[in-house]
C-alpha cells in the first residue's frame, strides 16, 4: 500500500467522489461514521466527550463525529476554535450538529477553555488534519498546549494536530497534540512512521474510508506500507517433489566466548524459516551449545573462542554477524570473505561494526546483500543526521552507492532500497525490543534468500514475519515477556496466518 503525501491524498479523495459519483459531504460522512463505530469500540465505559474542531474539512470531520454520537446519547460538547473563515463541509455539520440540540461554544480566548479536571472526559482532537501546512500559533498553539497538559485521553483525528504530514522536520518543537491514539484515514501520513514523531501519534490506527484504490496505485511514490496484502500471489507453495536442496544450504557465521546464543538463534529462526539445511559456523567453545539446542544444524568449529580461520563459501547462502564479537582475526576473516564472494550476504551487528570502519572494502560488498543495522549502527555508515528525512536520504544515498538493501531497524522497520524505495513494515512491537530479536531477523532474512527469494521480497517478508510472529508472542504473553525464542517458536503461525494454509 502506497504512503502519500498530503497534496496526493487530496487528489485521491477528488477522484474518489468523482468515481463513486459522492459528495465531499458524503465521504466525510463515512469517515466520521468509521472514527465514532472506532471510538464506540474502544471507549465503552466512557460517556462523555469534549471534541475541539478547527474551521478546515477537520472541524468538520469533529462536528459529524459530534453529532453521531450525541444520537448514541453520549454526552458531547462541541468547542470551535473561532476563525473568519470556514469551510462548506464545516459549515454543513456545524448546521447538522446544532439541530441535535448539542452544547457548542466558541473559544475566543484561554478563559473559554472548559475545565479539565474530570479525567474520564475523552478528547476528540479534530483541530486540523492533512491540511495544515504552516506552524499553529495564538490561541490554537496555546490550546494545544493545555490540552497536552490534561490528563485526559486524546483521540486524534487523521492525524495529532499541528503535526505536518510529510515533513515535520522543522517544526518539531512547535505545538502539536500528543494524542493517545490516532485515527488515520486510509493510508499512514510518512510523518506518523518516523521516531522523531513518536510522542505524537500514540497507537496508530488506519480506517479505510474506501477511498478509491485505483487513483491511490496511480499516485507516484517511492514510500510504501507493507501489510499482509503486499505478499498476495508472492509466497510459492512448495512443490510436491520438492527435497532439502530445494530450499537451500544456509551458513550462519556467528558467535564467540559468552555469545553463542546469538548463533543459536539465528540458525534455528533460519531452520523455521524453511531453509533446507543449515551448518553454523562458530568457534569450539559453542560446539556442544549448538548441537543440543539444535540437533537439526551441522557445525563446523573456526577458531576457539572467536572466528579466526578462512570461511569456506561453497554453495551456501552466508549470514555473518550475529555475536561474532570485534577482534582483529575475525575482522580479517569478515573482510576476506566479502571479497571472495559475490552473492548476496546478510550481515548483522559485529560484522557491521567491522565493516564500518573499512571504509575502503565497501565495494567489495556483493550487489544485492542486506544489511541490517539498528539506527546506532547505521550512524556508524552514514554518520550523524539531522533529522529522519536526512536519515532516509543518506541510507538510500549508500544503498544505491553500492547497490545493497538496508534494513533500518526499530518500530516500523525501512527498508532501503538501491533504486531509493522506502517500505515502511507494519507488523511488530515493542516487546521486540528484547535481546537475540535481530538475530533471530538475520537467520530469518538468510534462509528467505536461500529459498531462492529476491533480495528486496526477503527484506520484506522477512521483516513482516518477524514482527507478525512477535506480535502473536505479544498478544499471548503480553509484550514485555516476548524473548526471542518465543518469536522463533512463532513463525511457523505468522506463515500460516499469512499465506492461510488452514491448520489441521
Ligand atoms: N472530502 C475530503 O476532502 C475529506 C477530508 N477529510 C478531512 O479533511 C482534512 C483536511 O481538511 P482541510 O484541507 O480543510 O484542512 P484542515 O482541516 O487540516 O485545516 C486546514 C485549515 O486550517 C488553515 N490553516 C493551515 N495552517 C494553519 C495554521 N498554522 N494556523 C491556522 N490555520 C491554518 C487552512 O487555511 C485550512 O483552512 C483531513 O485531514 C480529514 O480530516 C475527511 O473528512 C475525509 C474526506
Ligand atoms: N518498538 C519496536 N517495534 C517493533 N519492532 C521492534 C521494536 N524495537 C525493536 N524491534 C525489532 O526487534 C529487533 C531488534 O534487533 P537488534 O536491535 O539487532 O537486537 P539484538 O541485537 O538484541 O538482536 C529488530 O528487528 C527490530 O525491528
Ligand atoms: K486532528
Amino acid at each position: 500500500m502506497k504512503i502519500l503525501t498530503a497534496q496526493q491524498l487530496k487528489r485521491v479523495d477528488q477522484i474518489t467522489l468523482e468515481k463513486e459519483n459522492i459528495t465531499s459531504i458524503e465521504l466525510m460522512e463515512r469517515a466520521a461514521n468509521t472514527c465514532a463505530e472506532w471510538i464506540i469500540k474502544h471507549y465503552k465505559t466512557h460517556h462523555n466527550f469534549y471534541i475541539f474542531c478547527g474551521s478546515g474539512n477537520n472541524g468538520g470531520d469533529g462536528l459529524a463525529i459530534a453529532r453521531i454520537l450525541k444520537l448514541k446519547h453520549y454526552i458531547v460538547s462541541v468547542f470551535i476554535v473561532s476563525n473568519a473563515a470556514y469551510s462548506d463541509e464545516f459549515e454543513e455539520n456545524f448546521e447538522r450538529w446544532q439541530k441535535t440540540g448539542g452544547p457548542t461554544k466558541s473559544l475566543h480566548s484561554d478563559d473559554d477553555f472548559p475545565d479539565l479536571s474530570n479525567k474520564n472526559i475523552v478528547i476528540i482532537d479534530a483541530l486540523f488534519g492533512i491540511g495544515l501546512n504552516r506552524e499553529v500559533k495564538g490561541l490554537t498553539a496555546t490550546l494545544i498546549n493545555t490540552l497536552n497538559h490534561a490528563d485526559n485521553d486524546i483521540i486524534s483525528i487523521d492525524i495529532p494536530s499541528g503535526l505536518h504530514a510529510d515533513n515535520n522536520a522543522t517544526n518539531l518543537h512547535a505545538p502539536i497534540i500528543r494524542a493517545t491514539h490516532t485515527l488515520t484515514f486510509e493510508l499512514p501520513k510518512i510523518a506518523l512512521l518516523l521516531p522523531e514523531n513518536q510522542e505524537f501519534s500514540g497507537s496508530l490506527n488506519l480506517l479505510s474510508i474506501g477511498l478509491n484504490q485505483n487513483a491511490i496505485a496511480q499516485q507516484e511514490s517511492n514510500y510504501e506500507w507493507v501489510t499482509a496484502a503486499y505478499f498476495h500471489n508472492r509466497i510459492p507453495k512448495r512443490n510436491k517433489f520438492s527435497h532439502k536442496g530445494t530450499f537451500g544450504h544456509v551458513k550462519i557465521v556467528a558467535g564467540s566466548l559468552g555469545k553463542i546464543g546469538a548463533a543459536i538463534l539465528s540458525s534455528k529462526a533460519a531452520l523455521r524459516t524453511g531453509a533446507g539445511l543449515v551448518t553454523a559456523e562458530i568457534p569450539y567453545c559453542g560446539y556442544t551449545a549448538m548441537q543440543s539446542a539444535n540437533p537439526e544444524v551441522m557445525v563446523i568449529p573456526n577458531g576457539e573462542k572467536h572466528l579466526d580461520k578462512r570461511i569456506d563459501l561453497d554453495d551456501y547462502h552466508i549470514a555473518i554477524g550475529p555475536g561474532i564479537g570485534i577482534n582483529e582475526d575475525t575482522e580479517k576473516e569478515t573482510i576476506r570473505l566479502i571479497s571472495r564472494t559475490t552473492e548476496p550476504l546478510v550481515i548483522d551487528a559485529d560484522a557491521l561494526n567491522i565493516l564500518a570502519e573499512h571504509k575502503e572494502d565497501w565495494d567489495k560488498i556483493p550487489r544485492f546483500s542486506i544489511l541490517t543495522p539498528h539506527p546506532k549502527e547505521l550512524s556508524r555508515w552514514i554518520g550523524h543526521w539531522k533529522n529522519d528525512f536526512e536519515k532516509l536520504e543518506l541510507t538510500a544515498n549508500l544503498a544505491e552507492e553500492l547497490g545493497i538493501y538496508i534494513i533500518i531497524k526499530g518500530a516500523y522497520t525501512t527498508t532501503v532500497t538501491p533504486k531509493r524505495n522506502f517500505f515502511f513494515n507494519s507488523s511488530g512491537n515493542p516487546g521486540m525490543a528484547t535481546a537475540g530479536s535481530g538475530d533471530v531477523l538475520t537467520g530469518i532474512l538468510i534462509a528467505l534468500l536461500a529459498q531462492g527469494y529476491s533480495s528486496e521480497i526477503s527484506c520484506l517478508l522477512g521483516t513482516y514475519l518477524h514482527g507478525c510472529a512477535g506480535d502473536l508472542v505479544a498478544l499471548e504473553k503480553g509484550e514485555p515477556a516476548v524473548i526471542a525464542s518465543d518469536i522463533i517458536e512463532n513463525l511457523g503461525k505468522a506463515y500460516l496466518q499469512l499465506t492461510k494454509i488452514p491448520q489441521s
